[in-house]
């Protein structure tokens, strides 16, 4: 591995290496890159460490063990590496070298500042699938009658839309000049208030909107889900969102085999793993909003923009117990990196309060993507186990009839107490 200025390496374990088909070569020892977070990464990190180490060490007995590396970003790079320096570029070729990572929330400022560093991540790992898989734990309290009928996946595309951040600011010389080829170059008329706008540009391109859906329609083959739904605003964003639909649904039916349902343009075809239909539907987003309240049983895989990905996963945590327990991952087709949905939560940085399950529910993504299957079971049966015994942080205290509120490393010692 390579020498770093910051960066620790261990002085055991492997790197997991990635074979000519894309499959991982995972070692029983592997090292693991992983970044604290800013504001609450620090209290929920070391929480999500101990519980997978527990979990390693109760499933194998010794024979696995994660070796775990850290490496920095955010506030903790700039203590380090210098006062500008958010993202390192050794943080980069760390987190390239040893394929998967796992990290806490970043801060990302609004309006001024930096950009996101969670974005920039995932565009120069080229992570471009956001997957967000939302499902019910028994017992978690949750604002809707009947939320074991919400089971989701979401697959994000990660990569452009308006939340890669070309943006120009009002006033500048650059949105000025945007502006003026606008109008004089390409006859825009509908810019209401020129001199006081700023400008945002919305990419969204055939092979980035491909590689989601084709990530996502394999996923559906690969775990037996029923359907794949596009979800866009193609009504009004025609050559974007509506183009999104269109390519979804067109490599649906060029790769997949997909048929028109009815006339379309809906869309069916057989899983070829398990005989059963699988169907391509698509929903417009604001409508979409609010069918997974009122209908939530009939969407399963869910295949959609990066700005739609970001809302829809938020509301959609909410109806299974909110963003203290939701998992997530960014994922090229060999490097991973593993995250909370969640944000910093600063008002409780530092305070051992928060909810750490959204990163030990990544890091268990994260085991399981690695074929370690009896500890990723293992976390689950704990979690069950530790919401059963209503032993909670404050997010399911405060909705739960007599329950015992603990802190976030307290949690973490409840779910090693029932592994
Ligand atoms: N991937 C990433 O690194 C992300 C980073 N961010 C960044 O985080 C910062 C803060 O963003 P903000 O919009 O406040 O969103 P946050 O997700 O940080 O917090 C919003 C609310 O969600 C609840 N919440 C968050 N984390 C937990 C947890 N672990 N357990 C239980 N409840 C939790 C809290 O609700 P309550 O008040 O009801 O207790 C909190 O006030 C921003 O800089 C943003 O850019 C945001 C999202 C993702
Ligand atoms: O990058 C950020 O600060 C916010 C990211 C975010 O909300 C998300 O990816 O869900
Ligand atoms: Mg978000």
């Amino acid at each position: 591995m390579s020498s770093y200025a910051h960066i620790q390496v261990p002085t055991e374990g492997q790197r997991i290496k990635v074979n000519a088909d894309d499959t991982l070569d995972v070692p029983d020892q592997p090292i693991i890159p992983f970044i604290e977070g800013d504001g609450t990464g620090r209290d929920i990190t070391p929480v999500m460490l101990r519980v997978v180490d527990a979990a390693i060490s109760k499933a194998y007995d010794g024979r696995k063990k994660i070796h775990w590396m850290e490496v920095f970003a955010g506030e903790k790079a700039t203590r380090l590496y210098g006062p500008d320096v958010w993202l390192p570029e050794e943080t980069l070729q760390a987190v390239r070298d040893c394929v998967l990572s796992i990290k806490g929330p970043l801060t990302t400022p609004v309006g001024g500042g930096i950009r996101s560093l969670n974005v920039a991540l995932r565009q120069r790992l080229d992570l471009y699938a956001c997957v967000r898989p939302i499902q019910y734990f028994k017992g978690v309290p949750s604002p809707v009658r009947a939320p074991e009928k919400t089971n989701m996946v979401i697959f994000r595309e990660n990569s452009e839309d308006i939340y890669a951040g070309i943006e120009f600011e009002a006033g500048s010389d650059k949105a000025r000049q945007l502006i003026r080829f606008l109008q004089e170059e390409m006859g825009v008329r509908s810019i209401r208030f020129p001199d006081t706008s700023g400008l945002g540009i919305k990419p969204v391109s055939r092979e980035g909107t491909e590689r989601l859906v084709r990530k996502a329609i394999q996923y559906a083959i690969d775990n037996g889900r029923p359907s794949v739904t596009l979800v866009h605003k193609g009504n009004i964003m025609k050559f974007t969102e509506g183009s999104f639909r269109d390519w979804g649904y067109a490599l649906a039916a060029r790769e997949f085999g997909a048929e028109l349902l009815d006339g379309g343009p809906w869309m069916r075809f057989r899983n070829p793993k398990t005989g059963k239909d699988i169907t391509i539907k698509d929903s417009i987003t604001d409508a979409f909003l609010q069918q997974i309240l009122m209908r939530p049983a009939e969407y399963s895989v869910v295949a959609t923009l990066n700005l739609n990905g970001d809302y829809i996963s938020d509301a959609l945590s909410a109806q299974v117990g909110g963003i203290g327990i939701a998992p997530g991952a960014n994922m090229s087709d060999t490097v991973a990196m593993f995250e909370a949905t969640h944000g910093t939560a600063p008002k409780y940085a530092g305070k051992d309060y928060v909810n750490p399950c959204s990163e030990i529910l990544s890091a268990e993504m994260m085991l399981r993507h690695m074929g370690w299957t009896e500890a990723a079971d293992l976390i689950i049966s704990a979690l069950q186990k530790s919401i059963a015994s209503k032993k909670v942080t404050y997010d399911f205290a405060r909705m739960m009839d007599s329950a015992t509120q603990v802190s976030c490393s307290g949690f973490g010692q409840v779910m090693i107490e029932h592994m």
